[in-house]
């Protein structure tokens, strides 16, 4: 499943990739390792479609160079597709075939031998609880049932790398933490790659590592909680009995920039937690209550951008728009 030991699944370098004179993509360097569930977070526009669709081969870079399973991009095509899975955002399963007949017909494009995709199959319906509606029409199913087909057609011929572009938008809570334990599951069971756009904070936290993709550019990579300890500062909210008292001695004796709004009394200090006491020992106006709460993603891609993810959408684009309008 994983290629040579040591090769990366999936490198990058300096890749570009220019609409005319529009810079979607400027200067992409990443490396992810075999077995890794990555994660390219990035508002709406960032260039993550662009960047994706460059490392799957559905466009060519302008500038640079990238390789999936240690084969070139550009020179070597054939080479990559046979080693990749893709699960678009839209629903690309034929309601009127079966969940069975839909992967049949997948296997059957990827040239997989009858016996050895009957197995395939079988072991794929079971991975994600489909065995008992495998010869139901998909037509039926609900929103996280396709989803759940969709990847594992994705998976079917045994890619070293899966491409999935925002794999649980537009599902239910419920449903996008199933998804999350059958794509676990894949990664653990199978050592598959898992390489995912998104533009929740949420499904980039299910990642082993992220790069935060902004105005076509990386400006931030590493684990998690790498990057959450780079911001250093937890949030702190009090419950007081005046809060514009409290704002003003939290400013003119803590020097900390606070905030009064609808939820409380909002501030960033270093290791809240133990801040607390002195705080509450210095106030002058009753505390009724104290939250501390670490960085969360959204405080780390403020951080580096200077706005939040949401402020920074500019309407959603995905993989699937991009090959539509390459036709
Ligand atoms: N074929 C194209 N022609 C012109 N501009 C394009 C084309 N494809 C993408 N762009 C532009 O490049 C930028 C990056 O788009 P891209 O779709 O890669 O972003 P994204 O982060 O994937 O966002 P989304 O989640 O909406 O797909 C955007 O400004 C987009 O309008």
């Amino acid at each position: 499943m994983t290629g040579d030991a040591g090769t990366p699944a999936v490198h990058a370098e300096g890749l570009c990739k220019l609409f005319g004179d529009r810079e979607a993509v400027t200067g992409v360097d990443l490396s992810v390792r075999a077995g890794e569930i990555f994660g390219f977070l990035g508002p709406n526009g960032a260039g993550k479609s662009t960047t994706i669709s460059m490392l799957c081969t559905l466009l060519r870079p302008t500038l640079g160079h990238a390789a999936v399973a240690g084969h070139d991009v550009v020179r070597e095509p054939d080479e990559v597709r046979r080693r990749i899975g893709l699960v678009f955002q839209e629903s690309t399963v034929d309601g009127d075939l079966t969940a069975e007949d839909n992967l049949r017909f997948h296997a059957e494009l990827f040239g997989m031998p009858r016996r050895e995709a009957r197995r395939t199959i079988a072991a794929m319906l079971d991975m994600v609880d489909l065995t008992e509606r495998a010869g139901t029409r998909v037509r039926t199913f609900s929103g996280g049932m396709r989803r759940r087909l969709e990847i594992v057609r994705g998976l079917l011929h045994s890619p070293h790398v899966l491409f999935l572009d925002e794999p649980t938008t537009g599902l239910d809570p419920q449903t996008r933490v199933a998804i999350w334990e059958h794509l676990h599951r894949m990664r653990d069971e199978r050592g598959t790659t898992l390489f995912l756009t998104t533009h929740q904070m949420e499904e980039a936290e299910h990642c082993d590592r992220i790069a935060i993709i902004d105005n076509g550019e990386i400006v931030a990579e590493g684990a998690t909680d790498e990057l959450k300890a780079v911001i250093g500062e937890d949030l702190i909210t009090l419950r007081t009995g005046d809060d514009d008292t409290a704002v003003k001695v939290l400013r003119e004796r803590f020097r900390l920039d606070a905030a009064a709004g609808p939820g409380g009394v909002r501030l960033r200090a270093a290791d809240g937690a133990a801040f607390v006491p002195t705080l509450c020992a210095e106030l002058t106006v009753p505390v009724h209550s104290v939250t501390v709460a670490p960085p969360t993603l959204d405080d780390v891609f403020l951080h580096y951008t200077g706005r939040t993810i949401r402020e920074a959408e500019t309407g959603p684009m995905t993989m699937a728009d991009l090959v539509a309008r390459r036709r």
